[in-house]
């Protein structure tokens, strides 16, 4: 396949070690930000050498895998690191359904990474210095209702309530959109530097304007090594340290809130197990403490058997039932006909790769399309057949404010 990168020259990527870049948002220019950040590491890119729009469609994973390859094929590679994220870099957000236009592959111009005590930039094609500007404030923010109002989403759950006692699925997760207006362009910096302090243990993310924090993990592929951190079941933070305690227990005995989890855990054992050639799957999740909510977690590892990149791992997985639901197929007509939106990239795989196909993918929660002075917000919530709507509506409110918190301080 040949790839049209906007020169007849073979594009060459040069990695080099580089001292200790500090705050690795403060090192963003201004425009169309990259950024996979975690515990103050990770990386931040800016500039397009190469860009695509994946085509929707069921073989887009596969199509995506073409482009990287013939991409990174053309590629002249100078790497004095050899670790995983040095060489060059893409990152990418795919929609959360098939049949969506707009996920895109970016190979960004220049990547920042920090990494274990160690530092490294990678320009790819003109080593162009791009001067950092301070960062732009958007000034006031009104928001509004997406796609349905708040009681007509609760209508909503309350009929995915009733299909899942009919016994038509398991579980579906339900999500809503908020939209948000500033009184000046949105400068993705801003809300990636406020996430990344806010949120150290999510992954605060920004590609082709989405931007969020999540706390799940899709996969990380390390060599032949794969990590995956599945949430499913939430709970408010409480009142005071006790409070907490006592809603982080109820949680973790919540009979609802354990099948819930297990629903997503199964699916991602179900995607994995033709991959792997070891599993490891906690018996039992554990709680993961965020600032505005805690979720059942369970952090699964594996050994990949044949050579499969981050890329392949994630087309196996996605959907998984953290966003989709159970039977799968079904959740899915469930959530078009409920729903009443198209998702974008929202609970879609966002994330990273390199050329030897090692990389980390989330699933883009807590998140928002940003476009110029717009914000698209979403949140959803995992529906069962013990689901009460005002919970749940409250629930997605508290998933909410981490973009509000972001777009406002
Ligand atoms: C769907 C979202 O979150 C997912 C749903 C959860 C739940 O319903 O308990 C928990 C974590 C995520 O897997 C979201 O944040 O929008």
């Amino acid at each position: 396949m040949r790839v049209a990168l906007g020169s007849t020259r073979p594009l060459v990527a040069k990695t080099t070690l580089v001292g200790d870049p500090g705050d690795l948002v403060s090192r963003l220019p201004g425009s169309a930000p990259y950024a996979w950040i975690r515990h103050g590491e990770g990386l931040v890119a800016w500039g397009e050498a190469a860009r695509v729009t994946v085509p929707p469609g069921p073989g887009r994973f596969e199509w995506a895998h073409d482009w990287l390859s013939a991409t990174f094929g053309e590629t002249d590679v100078e790497d004095e690191v050899r670790a995983p994220g040095s060489g060059p870099v893409a990152f990418g957000s795919f929609t959360f359904d098939p049949a969506s236009p707009g996920s895109v592959l970016v190979v960004p111009r220049a990547v920042l990474v920090r990494r274990d005590g160690q530092a490294w930039l990678t320009t790819v094609g003109e080593d162009l210095l791009d001067p950092v500007l301070p960062f732009d404030d958007p000034g006031r923010i009104r928001y509004g209702d997406g796609s349905l109002t708040a009681p007509e989403w609760e209508h909503a759950v309350a009929r995915a309530v009733r299909l899942i006692r009919s016994g038509r699925l398991a579980k579906a997760v339900l999500a809503r959109d908020l939209t948000a207006v500033a009184e000046r362009p949105i400068d993705v910096r801003l809300l990636l530097s406020r996430l990344a302090q806010r949120f150290p243990e999510c992954y605060t993310f920004s590609c082709a304007g989405l931007v969020g924090a999540t706390p799940e993990l899709l996969v990380r592929r390390t060599g032949e090594t794969i990590e995956s951190l599945v949430l499913a079941g939430t709970a408010p933070r409480g009142t005071d340290a006790s409070d907490d305690l006592a809603r982080g227990a109820a949680l973790f005995a919540s009979e609802k809130d354990r099948q819930e989890h297990a629903c997503a855990v199964e699916s991602v054992r179900e995607a994995l197990t033709p991959l792997c050639s070891e599993l490891k799957v906690p018996e039992e999740p554990e709680l993961l403490v965020l600032p505005n909510v805690q979720h059942l977690a369970s952090p699964v590892t594996g050994r990949l058997a044949a050579g499969a990149s981050v890329l392949d791992v994630v087309a196996a997985m996605h959907p998984t039932a953290a966003v989709g639901g159970t039977p799968t197929a079904t959740a899915l007509e469930v959530i078009r006909e409920l729903e009443g939106m198209d998702r974008a990239g929202y609970a879609g795989p966002v994330g990273w790769i390199d050329a030897r196909g090692d990389g980390e993918w989330g699933i883009a929660l807590r998140c928002a399309q940003i476009t110029g002075t717009r914000a698209r917000l979403f949140a959803g919530c995992g529906i069962m057949a013990g689901s009460n709507p005002a919970s749940e509506l409250a629930e997605a409110q508290a998933k909410l404010r981490v973009m509000q918190y972001a777009l406002e301080g």
